[in-house]
């Protein structure tokens, strides 16, 4: 029997407005432990959230406080002090250590001109508002340090004195005015001033969403002196970001990125030649403190200020990649490797580093083990690590919870969000048990939310079959996430969409997303799936589809497909598939190489033509590692070369192609650049398969402004329920 779905767009629109009120966490900061007047100990902990908002069209951030009463080693009370207050205009801001005072990078509207002000607050009163714009040490500051885990560059830290600001900003440049502008003129009357470049000259930049993003400097603000200065003495070649203080401010310590011959996309990309540098603010002097021949990210200093833990992977090769956990001994100037890269999984099930970033703070109180959460398979685990042993616990293994994150710990307090595909982001705090303790973390909830009772989901766990295995990598599995409504009758076929992620090497965790629950409610079927080459699985798995993008990612989704298929709840004539980027280009894969299986195809800024796609893309490199080949920044692919990546494309299939398709292409997107949707937007109508193109301008690569998301939700929907029924 066939399963009705929902199908009006009133009511499509209503379920989708109702979900996605839910919010998410993007920060946690926990304060200093007060001592209140009947002896009770408690800090207060400040949240970030951000949720859609649908009639303002734009991305809400709100805070909420909670205070937490503890004995250092449990919670004894917790509650929400107060209601959300929302934030406009803070760039960055951030509490001091002793939570005396806090900095705020704020943008303003002043007569009409956006101007950027760097305040300081004491208690109730704003000891300080200076006006970054007007000092013009700088040009702006970078904002990618609002969420710990999208920072790339940005920061806003205190000094352990507290007397002076760190912050990365875009370097100062010349005007961009014509040699004839009268200020110009006068200016170069005065042999004194530089010179105009004239207003054409291009900048390079970090590629997709970091277009204004191109020379980074470090500032620092001495509070008392109210003096910017912009930090020099670093090499010319590198761009710094992620900076802190060092041991007794005595300098400050960075990562720098090489960016010569030229920079490449850095988004998504955390395989960038970059080192940990000190810069001593004593001496002058710049020192490398990590070999220069790797890519580093995230550094943390440990509470007794001895140790910098950091994550380090090889440079060049696939994006994501398995990470070594490293640590550098401030004293002894030595550095090692804690947890080296897993090829394949051992026993205790650890399957390796996927983390992208550590949170802000990582360290236990004693500075013996870092805390991390990190894609385990289709689940995100916390990990918890000992510097001396390098052994692996998990704290969340056991938990039937699909995802953990981990928003920061302090004094062994740990606030983290969870979720599944069937419960919305919670907000809970915990202490750490102690280094020889056997005891489980025991949770408290300071924010819950309501389970959706009619949504379930499992992991499914797949062998490909002998054919397909791959005889460099054998013996690989990979899982797959299927959310379903739950009380679905006996007899009752429900329609499902196929959805592989992009990537290649990322991976889909059982966590909250937004449009699988929609889709759920809906009536829709769900799978996720994680094809050979996701991460968390190991890191042959990720080498295991180098070379074989196209065929075995292509393969394994099938096969996953096919599989659920077989299980007799699926209704064979209702499948569709979506997917974005590199999901994207598995969607049209499938289309080509299973002409009329899947019913209506929806592809988000896909990868259609490598080939062609090699000379536009901020990531060219990409395109020849998922080929198989080796990039280099000063070599052309050759013919061979050129013609493996065309013949991986899914263009190389189009004239098998039979299920109608939409395309969703962003206008600014620099990683697959919109120029790949209408190649294949062409060579479908040309073939009179149908096909409808839906342009996002002011979008980038995600599809993410609110309006673009819901929409190009919407539409997708639509097309699957009309072309179900052709
Ligand atoms: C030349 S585009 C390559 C595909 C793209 N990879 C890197 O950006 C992609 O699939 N993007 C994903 C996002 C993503 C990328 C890497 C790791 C995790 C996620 C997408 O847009 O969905």
């Amino acid at each position: 029997m066939d399963s009705k779905v929902m199908s009006s767009p009133g009511e499509i629109a209503r379920v989708y407005k109702e979900l996605s009120l839910y919010p998410s966490l993007s920060r946690a900061d926990v304060g200093p432990v007060i001592t209140s007047q009947y002896g009770g100990k408690y800090s207060n902990i400040y949240t970030e959230w951000s949720q859609r908002d649908l009639e303002r069209n734009e991305n809400v951030k709100f805070c909420r406080q909670y205070i937490v009463f503890h004995d250092d080693k449990s919670v004894v009370y917790s509650g929400a002090s107060g209601n959300c207050t929302e934030i406009k205009g803070e760039v960055l801001s951030k509490d001091s250590p002793s939570g005396d005072m806090k900095a705020v990078v704020r943008e303003s509207s002043v007569k009409g001109e956006d101007k950027q002000f760097l305040e300081v607050w004491s208690k109730n009163i704003k000891m300080k508002s200076i006006n970054l714009s007007a000092l013009k040490k700088h040009g702006k500051v970078y904002d990618d340090a609002s969420c710990y885990y999208l920072t790339l560059f940005g920061c806003l830290v205190w000094s352990h004195s507290e007397t002076h600001l760190l912050y990365v900003a875009e370097k100062k440049r010349p005007k961009a005015e014509s040699f004839f502008q009268a200020s110009n003129a006068e200016q170069q009357a005065n042999p004194n001033n530089p010179a105009t470049e004239g207003q054409f000259v291009f900048h390079e930049d970090w590629g997709e969403a970091l277009g204004d993003k191109s020379c980074p400097v470090l500032c620092i603000l001495d509070i008392e002196g109210d003096f910017v200065s912009v930090l020099d003495g670093l090499p010319d070649d590198i761009s710094p970001g992620q900076a802190f203080w060092a041991p007794g401010d005595t300098g400050v310590v960075f990562i720098g990125w090489w960016h010569e011959p030229f920079r490449l996309g850095l988004k998504y990309c955390p395989n960038r030649r970059s080192a940990l540098f000190y810069m001593d603010l004593t001496g002058g002097k710049c020192e490398q403190l990590s070999s220069g021949k790797t890519s580093v990210c995230s550094p943390r200093l440990s509470p007794d200020q001895c140790r910098i833990a950091y994550l380090e992977c090889s440079v060049y090769g696939p994006h994501m990649q398995c990470s070594k956990l490293c640590m550098y001994d401030w004293y002894t100037k030595k550095t090692s490797v804690v947890v080296d890269v897993i090829k394949r999984p051992g026993k205790d099930g650890f399957t390796g580093i996927y983390s992208s970033q550590l949170s802000p703070q990582c360290w236990s109180a004693d500075s013996q083990r870092i805390i991390f959460a990190c894609p385990q398979r289709s689940r995100k685990d916390l990990l918890m690590v000992d510097i001396n042993t390098g052994s692996i616990n998990s704290l969340t293994a056991k938990s039937d919870i699909g995802s953990w994150c981990l928003l920061n710990i302090e004094r062994d307090l740990m606030v983290v969000s969870c979720s599944s595909p069937n419960c919305p982001p919670s907000l809970w705090v915990g202490f750490l048990p102690g280094i020889d303790s056997q005891e489980n973390v025991d949770w408290v909830t300071l924010e819950d939310s309501e389970k959706l009772q009619d949504v379930d989901w499992q992991i499914l766990t797949f062998t490909p079959p002998s054919e397909d295995d791959n005889s460099q990598y054998s013996n690989l599995e990979f899982d797959a996430l299927l959310i379903k409504p739950k009380e679905v009758k006996d007899e009752v076929k429900l329609p499902l969409i196929v959805t592989p992620h992009g990537g290649p090497h990322s991976v889909i965790v059982a966590e909250w997303l937004l449009s699988s629950a929609v889709l759920c409610r809906m009536g829709f079927a769900v799978l996720l799936v994680n094809y050979r080459g996701s991460i968390g699985y190991g890191e042959d798995s990720i080498y295991s589809l180098l070379g074989n993008v196209g065929t075995q990612d292509v393969k394994d989704v099938q096969f996953a497909v096919e599989s659920v298929l077989k299980s007799g709840s699926i209704d064979e004539q209702k499948v569709a598939v979506s997917g974005g980027s590199h999901g994207g280009f598995l969607a049209c894969h499938l289309i080509g190489q299973y002409p009329g299986f899947y019913k209506a195809c929806v592809a988000r800024n896909p990868v259609i033509n490598m080939a062609s796609m090699i000379g536009s893309t901020d990531i060219p490199d990409w395109c020849m590692v998922e080929a198989g080949f080796v990039f280099n920044t000063d070599c052309l692919p050759d013919a061979a070369e050129w013609e493996k990546m065309l013949n991986i494309s899914p263009i190389k299939y189009v004239s098998q192609v039979k299920t109608p398709v939409l395309l969703t292409i962003g206008e600014d997107d620099k990683r697959v650049p919109n120029k790949q949707g209408i190649e294949y937007y062409k060579a479908l109508k040309a073939r009179q398969i149908p096909v409808r193109l839906l342009w996002y301008p002011g979008n980038n690569h995600s599809l993410s402004k609110v309006d673009a998301e819901s929409d190009g939700f919407m539409n997708m929907v639509l097309w699957m329920i009309q072309h179900f029924s052709d």
